[in-house]
Order: structure tokens, then C-alpha cells, then sequence
């Protein structure tokens, strides 16, 4: 066994926790087992990611929400300098957790991992210094798919752990309301 996964208050993303190896030159693990993966995240299914991403983010960022309402995106994340607050939204209409958000605070501290599942939208708010986040994708980026939710929707009602404004992107300022957001079947 080389992780431990967790459920969350929406069925389909999971928390994952490596197990760790430390001795006296550091430490080792895992960070990805296709076969691991297959048998304890994803009900026996194999998952393909075809894109490994790493972004940076100042203290205070918030990314997101963001997701692909064509080629939509699984994503297992991860930090590995720092530390994130990192949500998932169910946009899956005929979901019984739809409109729905799960966060977990992920760092470089704790290792932990969270599976966002294709049909959610994810974010980040950075909550050390800087934050370094690592995240394989099931597909590739496409910009004209690209869509992004309003991470204050009052709607959705995240509780970002972020005293000011976040500092955003042009895009993440532009996000849509829930109520007005294309969504998945
Ligand atoms: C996502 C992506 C972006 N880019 C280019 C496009 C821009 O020129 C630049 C920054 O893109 P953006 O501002 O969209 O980056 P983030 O705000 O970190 O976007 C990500 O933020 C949240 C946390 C997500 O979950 C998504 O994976 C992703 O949308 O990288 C690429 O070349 N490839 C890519 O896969």
C-alpha cells in the first residue's frame, strides 16, 4: 500500500495521502502508481493523464474556478512548496451533490493530494507566502473550452480561508454565476 485515500462530502473526490518514507538523508514516496491509483481512487479504472502542469502563486492568489465544459479535465493536485486551500464544485447537473463544494487545505507540509474528478470546477487560494502546485490532467488544455465560475458565488458559499480581496486574474474576475454557467449534463 503506498497511500491511504479518504472520501469527502461529495462521492467522487478523494483525498489521498502518500505514504511517506523518511530516513536520514529526507524523504520518498510515491507521488503517482497508475495501478494504485486505479484500485483505490478510481473504483478499478484505469486513468490516463496526458498533462503534468506547475504553477506559482503569491500569497493571497486565488485561481479559479475554473474548468472545461468540453474535454472536461480530471485533475489530481498537489503542492510541494507552501500551502493552498484547494476546492472542487459538482457541476454535474444531474448530480445529487450539484452546486456542491469540498475543500482541503494541501501542502508541502502534509503531501496531500485531492482527485478532482472531469465535471467539477477547481480553484486554489494560497494561504502561505507562495505555493508552489503541481497537477496531472485526463485531457489536454483548450482554451476555447475554458469556462470560469465566480469563486465568491454566494450560491455555492465557499468558505476561502482569505481575510482580503484575493488577487486575481483578468479571467478569474470575469466568472460567471452558477445560475448563469454552462454546466455538464
Ligand atoms: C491551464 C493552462 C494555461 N496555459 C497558459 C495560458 C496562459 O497564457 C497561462 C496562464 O493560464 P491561466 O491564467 O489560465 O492559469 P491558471 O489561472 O493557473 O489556470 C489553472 O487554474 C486552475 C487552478 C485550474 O484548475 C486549471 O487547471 C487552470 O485553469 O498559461 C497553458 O499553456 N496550458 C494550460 O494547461
Amino acid at each position: 500500500m503506498i497511500m491511504q485515500v479518504t472520501a469527502t462530502a461529495i462521492a467522487d473526490v478523494k483525498i489521498i495521502k502518500p505514504d511517506v518514507f523518511g530516513d536520514e538523508r529526507g524523504f520518498f514516496f510515491e507521488s503517482f502508481n497508475r495501478r494504485q491509483f486505479a484500485a483505490l481512487v478510481n473504483g478499478g479504472q484505469a486513468v490516463d493523464f496526458v498533462q503534468d502542469n506547475h504553477s506559482r502563486s503569491a500569497e493571497g492568489v486565488l485561481r479559479g474556478l475554473h474548468y472545461q465544459i468540453r474535454q472536461a479535465q480530471g485533475k489530481l493536485v498537489r503542492v510541494i512548496a507552501g500551502e493552498v486551500f484547494d476546492v472542487a464544485v459538482d457541476l454535474r447537473r444531474s448530480s445529487p451533490t450539484f452546486g456542491q463544494w469540498v475543500g482541503a487545505i494541501l501542502s508541502a507540509e502534509n503531501k496531500l493530494q485531492m482527485w478532482v474528478p472531469p465535471g467539477f470546477a477547481h480553484g486554489f487560494a494560497v494561504t502561505s507566502e507562495s505555493a508552489e502546485f503541481l497537477y496531472k490532467t485526463t485531457d489536454y488544455w483548450a482554451k476555447e473550452h475554458e469556462r470560469c465560475i465566480a469563486w465568491n458565488d454566494p450560491a455555492i458559499g465557499i468558505q476561502w480561508p482569505l481575510g482580503l480581496e484575493p488577487v486575481l486574474s483578468e479571467k478569474d474576475r470575469g466568472g460567471r454565476l452558477l445560475k448563469d454557467a454552462e454546466v455538464y449534463a
